[in-house]
């Protein structure tokens, strides 16, 4: 993986349903190849991501493989054609805001590598955390952010607390951060051309919440006529 500030390859906008599925099967098709599959249907991808046979094929096309008649997709090829797709194989970098319990998650977090973000600068405003280092990053104050005028990086990770995500996604803006990856709970206001990626473990909670509630319900009363 190259490292620095690479631009990944200019993409064309595809559905975010599409987006979200192709992780998946990235993580499938890397353990099909452990398993030492070389080539794998539409349909078993389908089967075995939950996914029908037709949106597996149309999603796929999206990174330019097509499968081959009977034998299906290569699956080192579509593996490389994923991950370059997906913009996982350059490397961005990536500053964090806010190096509180779950910035410090995130700076311990080995995952985000493999998936092309580096975390490469920390910042906060608490005095006890500056200076200090987490995950092997430094821990600077949010003025020493201001005072660089070149800043090569365009992605910034918003892990403040609510009160003070609309305040530093502003100051992250005016200082050349392009992408915004929010984990605060503000659905905070950006001007155009700034990329936004609300995040949310408490939202999927809720979903798991409210599934799980749903099967415990007792089912409807039929109507008495
Ligand atoms: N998306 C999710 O799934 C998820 C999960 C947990 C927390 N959160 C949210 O993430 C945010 C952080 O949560 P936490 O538990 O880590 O809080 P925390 O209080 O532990 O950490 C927040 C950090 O931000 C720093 N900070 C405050 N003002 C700042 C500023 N102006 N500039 C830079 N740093 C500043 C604080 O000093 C602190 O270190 C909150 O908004 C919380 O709601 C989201």
């Amino acid at each position: 993986m190259e490292a620095g500030n690479n631009i990944k390859k200019k993409s064309t906008l595809v559905p975010e349903p599409a987006l979200r599925r192709m992780p998946c099967y990235l993580a499938y098709l890397k353990l099909e190849h452990h398993k030492g599959s070389q080539y794998v249907s539409s349909t078993l991808i389908a089967r075995d991501n939950g996914v029908d046979p037709t949106q597996v094929t149309k999603d796929l096309s999206y990174t330019g493989i097509t499968g081959k008649t009977r034998v299906g997709y290569e699956v080192e090829p579509l593996i490389n054609a994923l991950e370059d797709f997906l913009g996982f194989r350059v490397m961005d970098e990536a500053y964090l805001f806010g190096a509180g319990s779950l910035g410090t998650a995130l700076l311990h977090d080995h995952g985000l590598v493999q998936y092309g973000l580096k975390i490469v600068s920390a910042f906060d405003v608490n005095p006890p955390v500056i200076g200090h280092s987490i995950g092997g990053v430094s821990i600077a104050h949010v003025d020493e952010f201001l005072k660089k005028q070149e800043h090569g990086t365009r992605i910034g990770i918003l892990t403040v607390p609510a009160a003070n995500a609309q305040e530093v996604a502003h100051m992250m803006i005016a200082n050349g951060i392009k992408a915004i990856w929010n984990f605060t709970p503000v659905r905070i206001a950006v001007p155009e051309g700034i990329v936004v990626q609300n995040t949310s473990l408490y939202a999927h909670l809720a979903v798991m919440f409210n599934r799980l509630n749903s099967l415990e319900a007792p089912a409807p009363a039929e109507d008495a006529d």
